[in-house]
């Protein structure tokens, strides 16, 4: 039975190791690992016009992640974790152009037959993706810089879950390949790393009770991000649900394409 970490609010501080099994509760209850649309891709229950979708949708939260990486360090006041952090927007955005987890992203969605004007342009991504994706660069915008921290401690469980998806597609679907799923491999040893200095950081700044209970429902908040994006594609692309106005509906969207389905011109 799934226990969804029904705890009454910290009154007493928890010691550093009891914070961290309280996180790590949080990411085995709400991570998006139990979300039906990742099992059903890991599990190659989807056809290619929805993998495409959500490669589409997914490409807004890869973009918009360096920019919340870049508002986060603009409020670090010490030198050797702006260093740390700083990795983070090499990694997306690489040293030069061609280069890194942006671009190893268009990749796949190029492998995926879809136009890469369209996606860079995220006018066709659905309204949901992007208000989570904002919702997410807003908290770490305006919450504290130990809240803004916390909530990056998803990464501490998507190595499994890339694993896991990785494995699955490979097996299921032959319109992909190791090439255009290369973006995921590099985030395997990435992501420990920042996950290990976000989770550091949090233990050796949350205090007090308030502080990490900020903490936890920092993690919470974010689960609820990548779990309402996964929410947004099941709704628009799996249920008898309806693609919103002005999002993507099928093709590659190039302007000639006759496959283009309705809804993609906003
Ligand atoms: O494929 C995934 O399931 C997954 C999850 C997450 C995450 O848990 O937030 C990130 C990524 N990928 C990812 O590639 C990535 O660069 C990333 C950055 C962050 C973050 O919060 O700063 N999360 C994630």
């Amino acid at each position: 039975m799934l226990n969804f970490e029904n705890h009454p609010d910290l009154v007493e501080p928890l010691s550093m190791e009891a914070l961290e099994a309280r996180l790590r509760e949080v990411g085995e209850t709400r991570y998006h690992h139990r979300h039906p649309f990742q099992l059903m891709l890991q599990n190659g229950e989807l056809d290619k016009r929805q993998v495409q979708a959500w490669a589409l949708n997914r490409y807004y939260y890869q973009a918009m992640i360096p920019i919340k990486d870049a508002s986060l360090m603009a409020r670090l006041d010490d030198p050797e974790l702006r260093r740390i952090w700083r990795s983070r927007l090499v990694d997306h955005d690489g040293e030069k152009a061609g280069e890194g987890g942006i671009e190893r992203w268009l990749k796949l969605t190029d492998g995926l037959g879809l136009d890469r004007d369209m996606v860079m342009s995220t006018r066709a991504i659905l309204p949901a993706t992007r208000f989570a994706v904002e919702a997410y660069t807003h908290f770490v915008r305006d919450r504290t810089l130990l809240e803004a921290i916390a909530s990056s401690l998803t990464e501490l469980f998507s190595p499994m879950v890339i694993g896991q998806r990785v494995r699955g597609m490979l097996e299921h679907y032959d319109f992909v390949s190791r090439e255009t799923l290369a973006y995921f491999e590099p985030r395997l040893t990435q992501a420990p790393r920042d996950a290990e200095m976000a989770l550091h950081y949090v233990k050796r700044h949350a205090h007090r009770a308030d502080q990490q209970q900020a903490v936890i429902d920092a993690l919470r908040f974010k689960c609820s991000v990548l779990w309402a994006m996964l929410d947004a594609l099941q709704h628009a692309y799996v249920l008898p649900g309806q693609v919103p106005p002005g999002a993507w509906g099928g093709g590659s969207g190039r302007e000639n394409d006759s496959q283009n389905e309705g809804a993609q011109r906003p």
